[in-house]
């Protein structure tokens, strides 16, 4: 019988270009399609609108289906919030296609460029439930039939972006592979906001733009963004592709989700003994390849040959010159046959974009993430929004999965802002709502994100548990804010920031506390000290304010508590500033500190000097209107965190430290894991209240450790009792998390340590395992340096005492 395949020729194109299989061919049978229907593709307004009507296909209908329902979300305003958007996507990566369908759906105009021709990336990416839901529901099995049947949670990053480009295109936006972005061109005479370009003759050279999203991949920084560098233990990963001919045999054999050595330390003793092939995880997922990716260890590269001569620098290590490339596929290939049980019985190397066989070597000892998540820079009166998502924000760790995940999130939160731009929100505010949306990113997993997979919007509130969109104030991203020096705005935060910050500040400040309590009886601000005893002058700040929250009749300049705690707890209530002191320590003590003060009231001043009402349409929760309870506590305990952390860069072994301590959900090895967001708040519970006595602990009089507060006093040895210094400490977990002074176990720690190094001197290749019982605290305590000195000879020694909490013993 002959086949009953679409008369109507643009049916068939339609067929054409949902079944094509090459980036090439999806924008040819696209371009057909837009032709034989007359339709101009760059109408970018009504182009979905036009093509649902003149397909009049029944297969086409069942995808129109499924974006329409994604189309009449409340977000997108029935696509009508963005209109006067025009926004520029760099890279159609996956995190780049996914972005620019979120913008055209709000109904911006949205050019996308990519340097690539081909997508031609084997590789396989994990996919978190969330992902899969929110693609099908893109109709990604329409597009690929395969897509994540039964159990399956991954894809091929080619087959996820020849799905992504089919809807990008299906939506309006306008794709251009082969062209270079070089850079911005800043707004001059008519024109707006522009690319330079490779080609420089390429048409897309004339798009001006308000939004620039770059989506430009792993070491792709944008002028204005610095990335900041995540330092680990050396990790060298390797990811080979071998030909799939879906063979009855190959659909056998059965994935490798993720195997690590802490979980099946005999599967890679094996492998080490049978091929001398050493790895810390390995990962083998079935797609359009046989993919693999695995952790190896130096010392079995160089054994192995891979690596020809050993380096301390890791990019010295594993610099083309220094790797044998012949060596590198047999290594491979060895690990793939013994992981499957020489069950893929042809194993040939698939091929990567340069035609050679698909096997290539990383460092993930150093991974990059951007400081910030977006900027906005302003130049002859036009401002450009920018944001960044995909590797490009936060290069993930691959072997864990989480890369496309988190760059599908950080791709609804860049809508998110561009939503909030094209509803007219104050760019500052645009600004700290997204970084503070960019904290939370490093910590998602798939446990501590929203299950209403159904609910998932680019609504920020949709996704993450706990979401505070002013966890960042406006003051804190005036940095984010380019303009030129001539601008007034220029000079405005200029003015601000030297406010903040030099002494002339606090006049400045002072001024605008005279100007804001002028008038009021009984109140005469002339320091920054005595003339606050009162507590009236807090009052009449706030009363000038708002002067709904206060009544400053029924005041009594005599009753200074009262008059203090009042202020305070508004304050607290109502702009989130916690008070530096307690009413009676204003009232009574014989010295107010003026620094704290100045501190105090630099807060209420930035409180207040926000926005009061939100613009039309833009509709934060209640929550989000006003300040977070802890929002000072996160801005003065981020900036420890952030101190600690530092110095926890310059010294691996505490970061080794934070990485075990915290482990990650993962199945995979979590020594490879890199080491917590430097900029990741800590933990806000309780920040006002002593961990120790549960009393309230003011500014003044509070330390902290281990994202704690306490009073000075109250932080005392759990065992002698003595006072405690600050990294004179350790925790104790046994004890219920008390702190125990670390002198007590130094000569201990000494002697653990040289007989740790005397039977690595015996023994240089490191066949021994040594055997103390330990408590987890004493681990904390004693063995820094021998974990010091481990990791630089013996990171599995290192990283299995860890975990299991004691070490066993002799010589092997
Ligand atoms: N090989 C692998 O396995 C890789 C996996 N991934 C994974 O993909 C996911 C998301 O990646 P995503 O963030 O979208 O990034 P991608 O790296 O997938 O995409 C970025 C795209 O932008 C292109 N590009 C970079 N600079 C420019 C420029 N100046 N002008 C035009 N195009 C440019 C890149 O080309 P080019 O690459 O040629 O620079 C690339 O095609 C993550 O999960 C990540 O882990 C990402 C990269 C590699």
């Amino acid at each position: 019988m002959a086949s009953q395949g679409p008369v109507n020729p643009s049916h068939a194109t339609f067929d054409l270009f949902v079944q094509a299989q090459t980036c090439k061919d999806v924008k040819h049978h696209f371009t057909q399609l837009c032709r034989q229907l007359e339709i101009d593709p760059e109408d970018f307004g009504s182009f979905y609108a036009k093509l649902k009507e003149r397909l009049n296909y029944w297969k086409a209908k069942a995808l129109w289906t499924k974006l329409d329902k994604r189309a009449s979300h409340e977000d997108y305003q029935q696509g009508k919030v963005c209109t006067k958007n025009k926004c520029l996507v760099l890279g159609a990566g996956p995190c780049g296609l996914r972005v620019a369908i979120e913008l055209s759906l709000l109904g911006a105009q949205v050019v996308l460029l990519e340097k690539r021709e081909t997508f031609s990336r084997n590789n396989v990416l994990h996919l978190w439930p969330y992902t899969i839901y929110d693609l099908r529901e893109l109709g990604a099995k329409k597009f690929y039939g395969k897509f994540c049947s039964g159990s399956l949670d991954h894809i091929s990053i080619r087959q996820l972006q020849l799905i992504l480009l089919k809807v990008a295109l299906l939506l309006g936006v306008e794709v251009h592979t082969g062209v270079e972005f070089q850079g911005l061109i800043e707004p001059s005479g008519e024109n707006g906001w522009m690319a330079k370009l490779q080609p420089r003759s390429h048409p897309a050279a004339a798009f001006q733009f308000d939004v620039f999203i770059s989506a430009g991949g792993g070491r792709f920084v944008p002028d204005g963004f610095k990335h900041k560098e995540l330092r680990g233990k050396l990790a060298i990963g390797i990811t080979a592709n071998f030909i799939n001919r879906h063979t009855a045999a190959e659909t056998q054999v059965e994935e490798i989700s993720g195997v690590a050595r802490i979980y099946n330390q005999k599967f890679f003793q094996e492998l080490l003994n049978e091929t001398g092939i050493d790895l810390e995880n390995i990962v083998y997922y079935k797609d359009d390849t046989h993919y693999f990716v695995m952790t190896a260890k130096k010392k079995s590269l160089l054994k192995k040959g891979v690596i020809k001569q050993d380096h301390n620098d890791a990019e010295q290590l594993l610099a083309p010159a220094n790797v044998d490339y012949e060596a590198l596929c047999n290594y491979a290939c060895d690990a793939a046959d013994f992981s499957t049980g020489g069950r893929l019985p042809d194993l040939q190397f698939a091929q990567n974009h340069a035609g050679q066989r698909d096997v290539a070597m990383f460092d993930f000892t150093c991974m990059h993430r951007a400081e910030n998540a977006s900027l906005v820079k302003e130049r002859r009166g036009k401002k450009l929004l920018i944001g960044l998502v995909g590797d490009c924000l936060v290069e993930p760790f691959w072997p864990l999965g989480t890369g496309i995940a988190r760059g599908f999130l950080a791709a609804f939160d860049a809508a998110w802002m561009v939503r909030s731009w094209g509803n007219g929100v104050p760019h500052l505010k645009v600004l700290a709502e997204r970084e503070s949306l960019y904290q939370l990113l490093s910590q998602t997993t798939p446990e501590n994100t929203s299950k209403k997979y159904a609910a998932y919007s680019i609504d920020p509130r949709t996704r993450y548990q706990r979401v505070n969109l002013s966890s960042i104030q406006t003051h804190q991203v005036q940095h984010l804010y380019d303009v030129e020096k001539t601008h007034p705005s220029f000079k405005k935060q200029k003015e601000s920031s030297l406010h903040m910050h030099s002494a002339g500040g606090s006049e400045e400040l002072l001024k605008w506390c005279q100007k804001h309590t002028a008038g009021y009886k009984n109140v005469n601000v002339k320091d920054f000290t005595r003339s606050w005893r009162s507590g009236l002058a807090l009052c009449a700040l706030i009363h000038h304010f708002r002067p709904d929250l206060i009544d400053m009749s029924s005041l009594d300049e005599s009753n200074c508590v009262h008059n203090n705690q009042l202020a305070f707890s508004i304050l607290e209530k109502e702009l989130g500033i916690p008070p530096v002191m307690s009413p009676n320590s204003l009232a009574n003590t014989d010295h107010i500190d003026k620094l704290t003060m100045v501190l105090y009231l630099t807060q209420i001043q930035s409180g207040f000097a926000l926005p009061k009402k939100e613009p039309t349409g833009f509709q934060p929760s209640s929550k989000s209107l006003s300040f977070s309870r802890t929002q000072s506590a996160v801005f003065f305990l981020s900036k420890l965190k952030h101190n600690s952390l530092q110095r926890r860069k310059v010294c691996p072994l505490s970061l080794e430290f934070t990485t075990l301590a915290s482990p990650v959900s993962s199945e995979l090895d979590p020594v490879a894991e890199v080491a917590p967001e430097p900029d990741t708040p800590a933990l806000m519970t309780n920040s006002e209240e002593c961990y120790f006595c549960g009393e309230r602990v003011y500014l003044l009089e509070r330390i902290s450790a281990e994202g704690k507060f306490f009073h000075r006093t109250c932080f005392t040895c759990a065992r002698c009792n003595i006072t405690l210094r600050l990294g004179g400490y350790t925790f104790d977990q046994d004890t219920g998390d008390s702190y125990v002074h670390l002198s007590l176990n130094f000569n201990f720690s000494c002697f653990v340590f040289l007989t740790f190094f005397f039977l690595s001197m015996i023994s240089p290749q490191g066949n021994f395992t040594v055997s103390y019982t330990l408590k987890s605290w004493q681990m904390d305590t004693m063995l820094s340096p021998l974990i010091h000195y481990a990791l630089v000879t013996q990171s599995s020694v290192a990283s299995s005492f860890w975990l299991t909490g004691s070490v066993s013993a002799g010589l092997a």
